[in-house]
């Protein structure tokens, strides 16, 4: 997430390209070639939204640039359209929808697939503009004679025609987008973004419908693309059939690698290296086509010693810089007060949660299963729990603890049985929306998002109850959102992380992420939690503080927690229930379980005597 300084990067932004035509020439760039990367620079804005901050590596962009591009260029060559500024958003138009339809498909799938059906899409379209619509697109032709922009302002018109008139029409659009794209990270929707590119599973996991969002972000992607390939033919008098080529997409990834991805200004950077590269070394040193072999150097050399590209490593090195001098002034301000250390702040109480008028069990499993192939993870469980209960769960390695809790959030679907969650049957419904029913869990290995703050990853959990599962407010800022920054707060005071609110994930001790990952589940604001094993692979201090903690998050609400740490799971639950090789052992209270003789067999093999001291 971009830190939210308003206006500033958007002023520097307007300043660069007023300043750029009477620097830029001085430094050898012709004004063709500065318009040329403010198209990719454009085209780059979109693909990092979709690359840099969702997390998704397409390599079709080619499919978008080409169809915005044609069908813009076909307005103004073939079907007597004048208007150039209206052919541009028709096409950018029909690139987002063409984008909504190949996302539908493309998204279907994840990763090194998801890719590779972009690349497949990309190479269907190519085929498509040179055979069967070659009448519209001019096939290997192209589309000559595209005009430039004219506005009539009634009293004049003004003519952008080529060179740096032309620029001042291309910057317009370019800042127009800069100005969007700002907008769209900055927004919840923007957060959301990052969350599924740090982890899709959780995301989905605290409420968020991660494919809308991901076919969100195709379809600004592809929107972006298509108002770029539609200034190409503007910038070039000519629309090329080879803005469909696999080359188009190649050289847009590694632009925003080489600039760096995440950033929005990485294509823009990446494409000027790469442009610049091209004419000096083509032209003043005469290297022809060998000029790709110095330019893949470079392009090895900054992704090995630069892995966020160009801007990444300033930003780096800006954060380095001014992280130094806020250590500093932290120290002076220390020696100067001397304020004595502060005690971590005292858990706040829970907030009071809201019960609905449903009166029977808070959850209900019937004759719950499960199988893999032979094996039989779970057997006809039968499991209740009142409103505001607490209940462990206890049971041997691979007695089906885990798989049971999947179950419950529907992480994975049940082979017989049913789960009735506050009198509704919740059987094969998506955790998505179980978790927005107000059903969720924190993880036996913690699912963090790993790329942000702790403010950060409560925040993406707070949206998701805040504003349901999918939400198209593009343009809102996080500040906007009612009621987001008093519950991120009481999460954190709640988790007892007040204090570390602004330290990455990453930096975080181990305990403290333990206790953000039940804070992930707790600013969804559920009324049933599960804790899947909270203490595991806490130190005996870790514990105890941990233990104090779930005390005070369990006042008015209803939890089930599962662990192995039975000394302290027993002072914190009011029932037990004990699962055995998939099955109920058996459930009571902690001292009824401490001195039954089954759980005695089950965990000692028959050594009699209290499990729990
Ligand atoms: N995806 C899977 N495919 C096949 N078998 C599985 C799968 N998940 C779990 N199992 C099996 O189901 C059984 C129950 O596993 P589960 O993880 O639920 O136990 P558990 O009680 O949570 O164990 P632990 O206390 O060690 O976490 C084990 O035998 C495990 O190997």
């Amino acid at each position: 997430m971009l830190k939210q300084r308003p206006f500033l990067i958007e002023t520097l932004t307007a300043i660069g390209l007023i300043v750029a035509p009477f620097v830029l020439p001085h430094l050898g760039f012709a004004p063709n070639t500065v318009n040329r990367i403010l198209v990719w620079g454009l085209f780059g804005l979109g693909f990092d939204i979709l690359f840099g901050f969702t997390g998704l590596l397409s390599f079709g962009q080619s499919a978008f640039y080409g169809t915005g591009g044609f069908v813009a260029a076909y307005l103004l060559t073939r079907a007597g359209f004048s208007n150039v500024l209206g052919a541009l958003i028709i096409g950018m138009i029909a690139a987002a929808a063409t984008g909504y339809l190949i996302g539908l498909i493309a998204l279907r799938r994840t990763g090194i697939y998801f890719a590779m059906i972009t690349v497949a899409i990309a190479e269907v379209f190519f085929f498509v503009e040179f055979n069967p619509l070659s009448d519209f697109t001019g096939g290997e032709n192209g589309l000559p004679g595209v005009p430039t922009p004219s506005f009539n302002l009634g009293f004049t018109t003004i003519h952008f025609t080529n060179g740096w008139s032309l620029y001042q029409f291309i910057a317009l659009c370019y800042f127009i987008g800069v100005v969007i794209a700002l907008k769209i990270v900055r927004s919840p929707v923007g957060a959301i973004f990052s969350a599924i590119r740090d982890n899709p599973l959780r995301a989905t996991a605290v409420g968020h419908n991660i494919h809308g969002y991901k076919l969100t972000a195709f379809v600004i992607a592809a929107a972006y693309a298509g108002f770029a390939g539609g200034l190409l033919g503007v910038l070039q008098a000519f629309m090329p059939p080879d803005a469909f080529t696999f080359d188009t997409s190649g050289q847009l990834v590694m632009q925003t690698a080489i600039g760096g991805r995440g950033t929005l200004f990485g294509p823009l950077v990446g494409a000027t290296v790469w442009l610049f590269l091209q004419d000096f070394l083509q032209s003043a040193l005469g290297l022809g086509a060998a000029w790709k072999l110095v330019l893949g150097v470079v392009f090895v050399l900054l992704v090995c010693f630069l892995r966020g590209g160009i801007v990444g490593g300033l930003v780096d090195l800006y954060g380095l810089v001014s992280g130094k001098r806020a250590r500093k002034a932290a120290e002076t301000e220390e020696v100067e007060v001397e304020t004595p250390l502060q005690a971590p702040p005292a858990p706040m109480q829970a907030k009071e949660v809201e019960h609905p008028a449903y009166s029977g069990p808070i959850l209900k499993a019937t004759g719950l299963t499960k199988r893999y192939g032979g094996l039989v993870a779970n057997s006809d469980i039968d499991f209740s729990v009142d409103q505001g209960e607490l209940r462990g769960i206890i049971g041997p390695n691979g007695a089906g603890k885990s798989t049971f809790f999947k179950m419950l959030t529907c992480e994975i679907a049940p082979t017989s049985g049913q789960i009735v969650f506050e009198g509704r049957d919740i059987t094969g419904l998506k955790v998505t929306d179980v978790c927005q029913l107000g059903l969720t869990k924190s993880y036996q290995v913690n699912q963090l998002f790993t790329g942000l703050t702790v403010r950060q990853n409560l925040t993406i959990a707070a949206l998701a109850e805040l504003r349901g599962k999918f939400r198209l407010d593009l343009f809102r800022t996080l500040a906007g959102v009612k009621g987001l920054t008093e519950q991120v707060e009481h999460t954190l005071a709640l988790v007892n992380l007040t204090r570390r609110a602004d330290t990455p994930v990453s930096e975080l001790a181990y305990g403290e992420k333990r206790r953000l990952e039940i804070g992930l589940a707790l600013a969804t604001s559920p009324r049933l939690l599960l804790l899947d094993e909270p203490l595991a692979g806490m130190s005996p201090r870790e514990r105890i503080e941990t233990v104090k903690l779930l005390k005070s998050i369990a006042r008015g609400r209803t939890m089930i927690i599962i662990d192995h740490d039975m000394d302290s799971l027993f002072e914190l639950v009011e029932r037990v229930t004990v699962l055995q090789e998939g099955r109920v052992l058996v459930s009571g209270t902690p001292e009824e379980i401490k001195t039954n003789a089954a759980v005695q067999e089950a965990y000692l093999g028959g050594v009699h005597g209290e499990i729990a001291a």
